[in-house]
Parts: structure tokens; sequence; C-alpha cells
């Protein structure tokens, strides 16, 4: 089981807290913007930092250029904590497409394989993994040749979100390209996409015969989803849920702990918007939440709207995405 890489999102008091529920075999971190890896500082950088217990991690570098890769990853490994390097070619956001970075990777073969060839001279034996998406649009033998070119440049595993780059999140993702992604290439492949259930994860797993399943949007609504998934695939009883309010203010010391004051809060703000979608009220409270201007009474009226609060039965799926 493994935690996506979710910018804004899976800093290291996230991970911490996913790693303390339990059932997560590899962590994430969030995107990473390799000209600022490159030029700034690594040392007091929070977006490098690691977690607790969050082990093994692979750090995720987004670029387009291969002397700012290599030098982005060159960094990275000089940090010690990474296991791995993940390059991110799955993203469809407007900046990073502008950029030739993220997904645009993959309708330009040529500068994909360059920075692969930089990531692997840089990350001094580090497994790579890539993360793509289905493609430009749906195109299954142009989606085989693409991987079969990952692994040739020494990818060790792909993670593939099965939509293409024009769908963003609309449409199901369509988990038959993860199985034949699976049946294309001898490294592991990790299915990503649409998982919402302990019960979702194993179907995946069955279904496409990946090596791993990842966990985006549902880990933002329940953090212990990957427990709750484990005890399943052991055929055990999961523990209940948590306390509505318990997750949030322990993810707030974790915040406080890890993370710049004015950034904490930002962070928190931005992460109520996806954990409070858990509620039918949820949007109404996430209103009322946003006129608190710090932290501490943010958490105190999260303490006192949560505290009637039941968790309906799984699918954990958002109703809105940002
Ligand atoms: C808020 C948000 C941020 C994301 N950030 C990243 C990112 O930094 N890097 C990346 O490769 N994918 C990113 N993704 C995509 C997820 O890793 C994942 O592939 C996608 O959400 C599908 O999985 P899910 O259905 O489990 O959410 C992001 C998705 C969301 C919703």
């Amino acid at each position: 089981m493994v935690l996506a890489p979710l910018a804004d999102y899976t800093h290291a008091a996230f991970r911490t807290l996913v790693a303390d529920y339990g059932g997560v075999g590899l962590f994430y971190t969030e995107m990473l913007n390799s000209r600022i890896l490159a030029f700034g500082s690594a040392a007091r950088d929070p977006y490098l930092l690691p977690g607790r217990g969050d082990r093994p991690l692979v750090a995720q570098v987004v670029g387009g250029d291969p002397d700012v890769v290599f030098r982005a990853v060159a960094r990275l490994v000089s940090l010690g904590h990474f296991s791995a390097i993940d390059i991110n070619m799955a993203c469809t956001r407007g900046a990073i497409q502008r950029f030739g970075w993220g997904v645009s990777l993959m309708k330009d073969s040529f500068r994909a394989r360059e920075i692969l060839r930089a990531v692997r001279d840089a990350a001094a034996g580090l497994p790579l993994t890539v993360k793509i998406r289905s493609g430009w649009e749906h195109d299954l033998p142009e989606l085989l040749r693409f991987v079969r070119l990952l692994e040739e440049e020494g990818a060790s595993a792909i993670v593939l979100h099965p939509r293409s780059a024009r769908e963003g999140f609309r449409r199901r993702a369509r988990w038959e390209e993860i199985r034949a992604v699976v049946r294309e290439v001898s490294i592991p492949v990790i299915g990503s996409g649409d998982v919402f259930s302990p019960e979702d994860a194993r179907r995946m797993f069955l279904e496409t015969g990946c090596a791993g399943v990842m966990i985006g949007r549902a880990a933002l609504l329940r953090p212990w989803i990957f427990r709750d998934t484990e005890a399943l695939l052991r055929n055990e009883l999961p523990p209940g849920p948590p306390d509505p309010f318990s997750p949030l203010g322990r993810l707030a010391d974790l915040m406080k702990e890890f993370l710049p004051e004015d950034m904490a809060f930002k962070r928190f703000r931005l992460y109520c918007f996806w954990y409070l979608q858990n509620f039918p009220f949820g949007f109404h409270y996430l209103k009322l939440i946003q006129k608190e201007t710090d932290l501490n009474s943010m958490l105190k009226r999260l303490q006192g709207l949560l505290a009637g609060e039941r968790f309906p039965a799984y699918p954990a799926r958002p109703v809105m995405i940002r």
C-alpha cells in the first residue's frame, strides 16, 4: 500500500500521521520543483524534511531540464533520507504543462529519456520510479510503447494513474490499462486512481495484478484507510474509526512541530477542505471555520462542530476536488 504524492498535503506532518495509523509500505513526498531544489537551500527546506515512521520515503521531482533535474536529484540524494527518486510525468496543472514538465513529458519521448538519464546519473544507485498517466489521450499502444521506454531506461517501478491528460479527474480511472501495463513490463507497477475503500484496494490488486495500490484522495479523507485495508487483506476486522476530531488535533500538533507557523496554518486550512467532506454538512463547517485567523481558534471551533459527528461507512469519496 502506497501513500500518493499530493501537492500541498503529503508533507512530513501528514505522512507522520498516516504512518502512525499504519498499513503503508511506501510513502511519497509531494512533488518537489526541480528549479527550487537545484538552486535553493535544501538543508532548511520544510518540503524536504523526513517525518517519523514514513519510510521508505520516495522524493518526487518535477522538471523538464535535464541539467536542472540532475542538480535537484543530487541534492535530494545528499540529504540521505530518501530511499528512491520519482520523476513526475503525470501532473496536468496548467503551469507545470506550460513549462513542458509533468504529463507533457509523455508527449516528448526524447526529452523523457534525457530526464530519466539525468535522474539515474544523479541518483547514485537509488531506485528510480516514474509516475505517469495514460497519456495525452487513451491510446493503449502508445502507452505500452512509453512504459517499455521507461523500463529500458532503468526505471525500477512505474506508477500509473490511468486517466488521460485531458481528463484531469473526470470520468473513471481505467484500471484495465493498469492490467495491460502489468503484462507489458517486468518491473513492478503501482496502480493509482479511484480507490475509495479497502474493498476497492483489494479489487485493484485482484483485477490488475499490480504490485502496489496507491491511495490519494481517500487518504486525505481517512488517513487510516491503509490500516483498514491491511486488516481486510488479512481477513481481520479493522479497528473502528477514530473520534472525528482527534486526527485533526493530532495533525495540527504535527504541523506545529514540522512546519513554519504560517505554512502550518495555511496547510491546515487547505486540509480541512478534504477532511470535512467526510461529513454531510462538511462544506458548511468549512465556511464557518474560514473566519478563524489562527490555528488554535480554528481547532477549538472544529472540536465543537465535530463533537456530535460520526464517520459514514466507506467509500470515502470526495464530492469536490480543488
Ligand atoms: C490535491 C492533489 C494533489 C496531487 N498532487 C500530486 C503530486 O504532487 N504529484 C503527483 O504525481 N500526483 C499528484 N496528484 C495525483 C495523485 O497522486 C493520484 O495519482 C490521483 O489523485 C489519483 O488517485 P486517487 O483517486 O487515489 O486520488 C494529486 C492529486 C490531488 C487530488
